[in-house]
C-alpha cells in the first residue's frame, strides 16, 4: 500500500487506504461509476477519499493498529543501539530508522540548511597540522563535539587550556566543544566520524598504529592530497589497506587554505564518495554560510586533482623564483592542467571533475595564491636553494615534493608504451628537477622552448 502525502509525494514505507480496484480502474470507467481518480477530485473530496476505508480493511483492525503505530518511534529508538547497518557505524542509524516518524523524511535530513540530524555526531580529527586544526575549528563552530588526536602533549594541553595551538593557526580560538589528546584510545572512543588530516607520506604508519582502536563501520573523511612515494598509492588505497573495505570513505578537496577557513573567509570544497549518503551527510554537517560543500561520486578524479595540483604549484613557484614571467607561469599551469586531465582520464576519472573546484579551482588557488606551501617551495627552489635544505628548514608539509616523483612512476605504470614523457612533459620535468637531474632553469626552459606546451583547444 502507498500513502499519498499532503505535499503530493508518495512514501513507499507508509499506507494508502484507497481500494486497489479503485486505483486500477480506467479513468473513464471510474467517472462513469461516479468515482473519479484522486488527481481529478477537488482537494476536499481527495482528502475524504484518502481516508475512506473500504470494506476490505475493517475499521476495527485499523483501530487495533493505532497503539502499535504510535509506539513505533519509541521502539525504533530503543533498538537503535542494537542495529548495525552494513556500511555504517552503529551510532549512525540506518535509513529505515531515520524514516521513523520522529525523524524528518530523508530529503529533509539531506537538504536542510540547518541539518536536523537524528543522532549526535562526534568527530575525531587525526593530525594536528594546519588543515586538521581548521576542520576541528569548523566543526567546533557548529558545536559538534570534536577531539583532535595529536602527537605532542604540550600542544594538546595548550589547546585544552588556552583554546589555541601554539604553532599552527595560533590566532584561531577553539570553542569548548573541541578538545585535544595524545591518547588514541580516548580520542576514538564513541566516535561517529573520523577526519584524516595526516600528510600522505605518514598516513599508512599512523593508521596502522591506531587501526585496532577505530570502531568498525565508522566512516572516514580524508583531506590529505598526494601519492605515497614507495607504493604509488592514493589515500583511497591507503585507507582501504589499513582500515579495511568494510566502511565508507569520503575525500574532501578544493581550494581551501586552512588560514582562510579559520578567518571565516568564503570557501567552496567538494566531498567525493562512492557512498552517496555519506557525501550528503558530510555536506550537511560541514557546510555553513561561508563554507560551501558540493558532493561528487568521482573519488579518483577528486584525488588526482588534489595530488597533481601540488606538483604543478611547485612548477608555478619555480617560474616565479626564476623570474620567468607571468606568460610562462600561465602557459605551464594551463599545459599542466591538460596533463592532469589526461592522466585523470587514464585513471578512470570524469573529465568534468577537472573543471570544477577540486581540479581547476584548487590548481588556480595553489599556483597563483600567496598561501601555498608547495608554491613557496618552488619559489625557493627556483631561487637556487637545494631540495634537502628547504625540507629541513620547513615545519609544514609540501606534499607535491614526494608526490612529483611518485606521480611520474604512476604515469609510467598506467600509460605503458614508449616516450611517455612526450605526453606529460611538465610532470616529467618537475620530477627531474626535484630528483636533482635537471636544474629548475634547465627543466622549465626545456618545456617552454621544446614545443612541449599543449592546449586543450588549439593545435
Ligand atoms: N594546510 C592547508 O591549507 C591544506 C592542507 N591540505 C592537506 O592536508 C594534509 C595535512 O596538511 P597540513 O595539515 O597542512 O599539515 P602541516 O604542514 O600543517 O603540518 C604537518 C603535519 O604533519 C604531522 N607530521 C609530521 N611528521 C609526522 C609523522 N612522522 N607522523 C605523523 N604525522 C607527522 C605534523 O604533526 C603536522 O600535523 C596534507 O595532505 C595537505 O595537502 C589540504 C587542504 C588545505
Ligand atoms: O591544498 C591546499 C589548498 O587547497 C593547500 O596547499 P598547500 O599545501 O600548497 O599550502
Amino acid at each position: 500500500m502507498e500513502l499519498d502525502r499532503a505535499d503530493g509525494h508518495t512514501d513507499s514505507f507508509s499506507f494508502s487506504w484507497q481500494r486497489r480496484d479503485q486505483r486500477q480502474q480506467p479513468r473513464r470507467l471510474r467517472r462513469a461509476l461516479g468515482r473519479p481518480h484522486p488527481s481529478e477530485q477537488k482537494p476536499e473530496a481527495h482528502a475524504a477519499s484518502a481516508l475512506h476505508v473500504g470494506p476490505r480493511i475493517p475499521q476495527a483492525l485499523l483501530l487495533a493498529l493505532v497503539p502499535f503505530v504510535a509506539t513505533l518511534p519509541l521502539v525504533c529508538e530503543a533498538f537503535r543501539p542494537h542495529m548495525r547497518p552494513v556500511q555504517h557505524h552503529p551510532m549512525r542509524p540506518s535509513l529505515s530508522l531515520r524514516r521513523s516518524p520522529l525523524c524528518p523524511p530523508p530529503q529533509m535530513i539531506l537538504n536542510a540548511q540547518e541539518f536536523p540530524l537524528c543522532y549526535p555526531p562526534r568527530f575525531t580529527v587525526l593530525g594536528g597540522g594546519n588543515f586538521g586544526l581548521a576542520l576541528a575549528w569548523l566543526l567546533g563552530q557548529k558545536k559538534i563535539p570534536t577531539t583532535i588526536l595529536l602527537r605532542s602533549q604540550e600542544y594538546a594541553e595548550c589547546i585544552n587550556t588556552e583554546r589555541r595551538h601554539p604553532k599552527y593557526l595560533s590566532d584561531a580560538r577553539f570553542p569548548e566543544s573541541v578538545r585535544a589528546t595524545t591518547d588514541a584510545a580516548d580520542a576514538l572512543k564513541d566516535v561517529t566520524h573520523i577526519v584524516h588530516a595526516v600528510p600522505v607520506q605518514f598516513s599508512r604508519a599512523t593508521l596502522n598504529n591506531i587501526s585496532h582502536l577505530i570502531p568498525p563501520n565508522v566512516p572516514v573523511l580524508s583531506v590529505s592530497k598526494g601519492i605515497e612515494a614507495n607504493t604509488l598509492s592514493l589515500m583511497s588505497d591507503i585507507l582501504e589497506e589499513t582500515l579495511g573495505k568494510n566502511r565508507s570513505y569520503a575525500f574532501l578537496s578544493g581550494p581551501s587554505f586552512a588560514r582562510e577557513i579559520v578567518r571565516g573567509l568564503a570557501t567552496g570544497v567538494v566531498v567525493a564518495s562512492t557512498d552517496k549518503r555519506l557525501a550528503r551527510e558530510l555536506q550537511n554537517i560541514l557546510r555553513g554560510e561561508m563554507f560551501q560543500v558540493f558532493t561528487s561520486n568521482d573519488v579518483i578524479g577528486v584525488e588526482i586533482g588534489g595530488a597533481v595540483k601540488n606538483v604543478l604549484a611547485i612548477a608555478a613557484g619555480m617560474c616565479e623564483g626564476l623570474d620567468l614571467g607571468t606568460n610562462a607561469i600561465s602557459g605551464i599551469v594551463t599545459s599542466g592542467a591538460m596533463e592532469m586531465r589526461r592522466f585523470g582520464r587514464k585513471m578512470g576519472a570524469k573529465a568534468s571533475t577537472f573543471s570544477g573546484l577540486s581540479g581547476a579551482g584548487d590548481l588556480f588557488g595553489t599556483c597563483f595564491g600567496p598561501l601555498s606551501r608547495n608554491r613557496a617551495f618552488g619559489v625557493r627552489l627556483g631561487r637556487g636553494e637545494k631540495v634537502e635544505d628547504i625540507l629541513a628548514s620547513s615545519s609544514e608539509v609540501a606534499e607535491g615534493v614526494a608526490t612529483a616523483t611518485a606521480l611520474v612512476e604512476l604515469i609510467k605504470a598506467k600509460e605503458g608504451g614508449y616516450r611517455i614523457d612526450l605526453k606529460y612533459p611538465i610532470m616529467f620535468a618537475i620530477a627531474e628537477i626535484i630528483s636533482g637531474h635537471l636544474t629548475p632553469r634547465e627543466g622549465l626552459e626545456e618545456v617552454m622552448k621544446g614545443n612541449s606546451l599543449v592546449d586543450m583547444v588549439y593545435t
